[in-house]
């Protein structure tokens, strides 16, 4: 069996079972090697594997100088999700923060460039060092003087900041020379991170060069192959492919596979300055495209916006996030972030800036995980007549769920009176913090909201899609039942983060509820962007078959009447976790 963690480094074999590995992160090294960097909880050491994608070599590293140990010399690993002792997952941090170190230009101004790397990290709840390679003098009318650093200097920055500090993610903005680049190179190789973001920035918006053309080589062949992602505008990409003419998606989506195929791991080509009504971006990994859309904002202040882009995707990505997902935020806090500084008045020239700390005025989030589709393998849906009927507290049920091995708790409280719905929510959400589970609210947005919980499912004929996202902001997690490839499809582009799709089987749990069969659940998987959970009368004799659907979308099973209709919530949870874990292969 195969898996594929979260960032998409693959293991085999299966020779590793004492060990417990927390906390996977990928990282790209040297000589067109990966490597990842574990903790095991056991050794109490960090280990850097280097290695193909198939066959990985482990070092420890004491403090930050790494050596090889023979003890874990040409090991290959095995992440089998049904083996408890392996858990390649990227949740367990041990309280480090997060941290994105950016190189990048100063902009006076404070839009763009390493300013507005700063904000952006700031808004995510992310360290943010930096590394800077050039000073500008920039403000709403254009860029007036451009002072290069010294390599010396930038060399130096990036040792001191890699030397001492442990860094998740780096992202590249503005680098006016190639030697910079080879200074990159050297650090990482020296000390490896998780993911590279590389923004190609070339010009500004003003139409001022940030990087001339002795610098398209080394990015082509240098730059590029080192990234986890690349995220040029509709310029740069057209600088990168020697002229090639962008004015359709079509074309972003050839130049996304063209700059693919120049080495980067996924591509972003971003459409803000296309003439369209939405604002659209072209997501490519390699296999699948994704079109990311939002409306556009009609403004002026919209300076940076591919600096902030950028930034929010590494501050995602050092949080832990998949790097679709992390896209996706990003896309969304920008569109945020534009609304709500539309009419802002900084400045007389033509180009304005936004307010990138709007999540400031929010109260933030108590929880720093951002949303892994692994989290529906065991979603559990609470029910208050089950638990009136067994005589179960919801707090009671929802922690025995949890205890039972539930990997996401929905509180579904059709007849709740508002103010105990609150109370239990806010209890309930203390025992989901406390094992890092998500906690989402069935239709009610005002009860999430009020209790700060990690998000919301809604039905086909609840708030809408677009609505929720706008009142709960570009970070919770917003699903949605869908019976339809339709509705599947609306989900994503009305910025869902997953589906629920059913009912699979016929069930008693909600009336006049339409049975979509095995096969309504396929056509649906088949037809999603998103991950997919099955929900309607899945119990232990059918989840099995399921699972065994064997389509990639499909995540897991939402369950209500199995789990709480029952006297010991905590043994059922068990039994349906480890049936699950038994089945077929799917994706952690
Ligand atoms: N007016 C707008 N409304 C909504 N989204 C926008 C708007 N302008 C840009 N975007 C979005 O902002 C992100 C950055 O894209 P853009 O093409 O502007 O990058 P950029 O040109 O590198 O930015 P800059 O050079 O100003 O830093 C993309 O997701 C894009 O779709
Ligand atoms: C310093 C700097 N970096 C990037 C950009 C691109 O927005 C800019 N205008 N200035
Ligand atoms: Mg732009």
């Amino acid at each position: 069996m195969e898996s594929t963690s979260p960032a998409g480094f693959q293991f085999q074999s299966n020779e590793l079972h004492s060990m417990k590995v927390i906390n996977f992160r990928s990282s790209y090294i040297f000589d067109d090697r990966r490597s990842a960097v574990f903790e095991m909880c056991n050794t109490k050491v960090n280990a850097a594997v280097y290695g193909s994608r198939e066959i990985c070599t482990l070092f420890s590293s004491k403090q930050g100088s790494r050596h090889r140990t023979n003890q874990f010399g040409g090991l290959t690993l095995k992440a089998m999700p049904e083996q408890k002792d392996i858990t390649v997952t990227n949740r367990s941090r041990d309280n480090r923060t997060p941290h994105v170190l950016t190189m990048a230009g100063s902009d006076s101004g404070a839009g763009a460039g390493i300013q507005a790397d700063l904000k952006t990290c700031a808004a995510c709840g992310v360290y943010c060092s930096t590394v800077i390679t050039a000073v500008t003098a920039q403000n709403t009318h254009g860029v007036q003087d451009v002072s290069i650093l010294s390599a010396e200097s930038v060399a130096a920055q990036l040792k001191s900041i890699l030397s001492d500090m442990h860094v998740d993610v780096v992202k590249t903005g503005m680098l006016p020379s190639p030697v910079m680049v080879k200074i990159l190179h050297d650090n990482l190789k020296q000390f490896p991170v998780q993911a590279l973001v590389v923004d190609p920035v070339m010009v500004s918006t003003s139409g001022h060069v940030l990087a001339g053309p002795s610098i398209l080589d080394t990015f082509k062949q240098d730059l590029l192959p080192m990234a986890d992602i690349v995220t040029p505008n509709i310029k740069e990409a057209s600088v990168l492919l020697d002229g090639l003419q962008l004015q359709t998606l079509d074309d972003m989506r050839l130049a996304a596979k063209s700059l693919h195929d120049m080495g980067p791991r996924n591509v972003l080509v971003k459409g803000g300055d296309l003439p369209s009504s939405d604002a659209v971006d072209i997501f490519f990994n390699g296999k699948d495209f994704y079109e990311l859309r939002s409306s556009r904002i009609q403004s002026r202040n919209t300076h940076g916006t591919g600096c902030t882009m950028a930034s929010c995707i590494a501050a995602e990505l050092a949080k832990g996030s998949s790097m679709l997902s992390a896209v996706k935020v990003a896309k969304r806090y920008v569109e945020t972030a534009l609304k709500y500084s539309k009419d802002i008045n900084i400045g007389n020239g033509p180009q304005g800036p936004f307010d990138h700390t709007l999540k400031l005025l929010r109260k933030t989030s108590s929880r720093l995980q951002p949303f892994d589709p692994s989290d529906l393998f065991l979603y559990a849906v609470t029910d208050s007549g089950m638990n009136k009927k067994w005589g179960h507290s919801i707090t009671d049920a929802v922690k025995a769920a949890i205890e039972g091995g539930a990997t996401i708790v929905q509180l579904r409280e059709k007849d709740a009176e508002t103010g105990e719905f609150l109370e239990a929510a806010k209890a309930c959400l203390e025992i989901c913090r406390s094992h890092n589970i998500p906690l989402l609210i069935n239709d009610r947005v005002d009860i999430a909201m009020a209790c700060d919980a990690d998000g919301v499912h809604v039905g086909q004929s609840d708030m809408p899609v677009n609505k929720v996202r706008a009142l709960l902001g570009p970070e919770k997690i917003i699903g949605v039942s869908c019976k339809t490839p339709e509705h599947a499809l609306k989900a994503w582009a009305d910025g869902a983060d997953y589906i629920g799709s059913g009912g699979v089987f016929p069930t008693n749990t909600k009336a006049n509820n339409r049975t979509i069969g095995l096969d309504g659940l396929k056509a649906v998987c088949v037809a999603s962007k998103l991950p997919v959970v099955a929900i309607g009368g899945i119990n232990l004799s059918n989840a099995r078959s399921v699972m065994e659907l064997g389509v990639e979308n499909l995540k897991g099973v939402a369950v209500v009447s199995a789990l709480f209709d029952r006297d010991c919530v905590e043994s059922e949870t068990r039994k349906l976790h480890a049936l699950l874990t038994e089945t077929v292969t799917y994706n952690r």
